[in-house]
Formats: C-alpha cells, structure tokens, sequence
C-alpha cells in the first residue's frame, strides 16, 4: 500500500467556519454565595475576548412549555427571533446579519458564557450578540485583578436574590419572566 505523499485535503468547509476563542486566564470556583462563578486566575486588560459561546436558540413554544419550568430557565438570554423565509431573506447569504425584531425568543448560551454571575455595581465583563453567527462574545470593559469573580449585568429585573445588594430591587419569580438583557 502507497503512503499518500500529503495529508487529506482540508474541507473546503473550513474556510466558512466561525473563529472561536477562550481566554486562558480564567477558573471555574464552585461554592461561591452565588454558586459556581468564573474568576480571573492572572491579570485580564480591559477589552480582551474571555469567550466566544456558540447559542441554542429555543422555539417560543418549547420555552414557554418547556424550558422555563425547568433549571435551564435561569441560562438563557433573549435572543431575537429570525424573520421567516421570503423570496428576500431566503438565499441562506449567512453574510447577512437577520434583522432584529420586536418579537423575542430566548437562547440556551453554550460554554463558559452560562456561567458568569451578577453583579449590578462590579460589573466588568459586557457582551455582545453575533446574530448572523449565532454566538455571544464576551470582553472584559475594564481591567481585571487576578483573583476577581468576572461578572455580567443581567438588568435590573432578577428571579433571585441578590447576595451583592440584600434583596434590593428583587421582584417576585412569577411576576418577572427572566431577562437578560441590556
Ligand atoms: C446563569 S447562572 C450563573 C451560574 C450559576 N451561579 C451556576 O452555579 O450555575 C444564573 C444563576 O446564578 C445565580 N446568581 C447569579 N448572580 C447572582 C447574584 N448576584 N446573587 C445571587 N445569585 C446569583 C442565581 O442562582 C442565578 O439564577
């Protein structure tokens, strides 16, 4: 038998794939006041990508029916819904970002991107949606001491109590759908 001379060829699929990234810097803690967190183990500046999170974006119907009665209730974002197909917008052109509309679905964020807590006054970490890529890209908006808990802001309206401010603002779980949102 013959040794090919060269490796495979490359799918030429690759060339369309989505650039991914995790920053090295981080650790997962698990029994901090607000369960699991993510902390910076070395000095983060401000502005580097922590994480690029791959979504899975829920139907309304399997949210409202489903997932919302459930753990995963407390992992998603919103996330807008995708205009139907028209001779317009189904040319599958992935180049073309779907356009933002007032209705909303909610996503599942994939990765580490689930895990960063709340904090409403120590906020260092913001996001980003990439809609087109459907991914969340998360960067630090200061720079972070090793040792720092990395957190989001989820908005002012939360399903639990926040341990950083002792119950201010909180809003009872069954008046507030959870929303992450800034
Ligand atoms: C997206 S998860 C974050 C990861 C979570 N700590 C874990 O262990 O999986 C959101 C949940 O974390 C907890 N959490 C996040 N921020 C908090 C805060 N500031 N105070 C209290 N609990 C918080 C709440 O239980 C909330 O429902």
């Amino acid at each position: 038998m013959s040794i090919p001379p060269h490796p495979p060829s490359v799918s030429p699929s690759l060339s369309n794939g989505i650039p991914l990234s995790r920053c090295s810097d981080l650790i997962l803690i698990s029994d901090t006041p607000k369960g699991r967190g993510i902390f910076a183990s070395a000095f983060i500046p401000s502005g580097r990508v922590l994480e690029t999170c791959p979504v899975l974006i829920l139907s309304v119907e399997e949210n409202e029916q489903l997932i919302r009665h459930s753990s995963l209730y407390h992992y998603t974002y919103n996330w807008p819904l995708p205009l139907p197909p028209t001779p317009l917008n189904s040319n599958h052109d992935t180049t073309r970002k779907p356009k933002a509309t007032s209705a909303n679905t909610q996503a599942v964020i994939l990765g580490l991107g689930s895990l960063f807590n709340h904090s409403r006054n120590h906020q260092n970490v913001t996001w980003t949606r990439d809609l087109a890529n459907q991914t969340v890209i998360y960067r630090t908006c200061r720079d972070v001491q090793a040792g720092e808990e990395l957190c989001i802001s989820y908005g002012d309206r939360l399903t639990f109590e926040d341990v950083d401010v002792d119950g201010e603002g909180k809003e009872s779980e069954e008046d507030v759908l959870r929303e992450i949102d800034l």
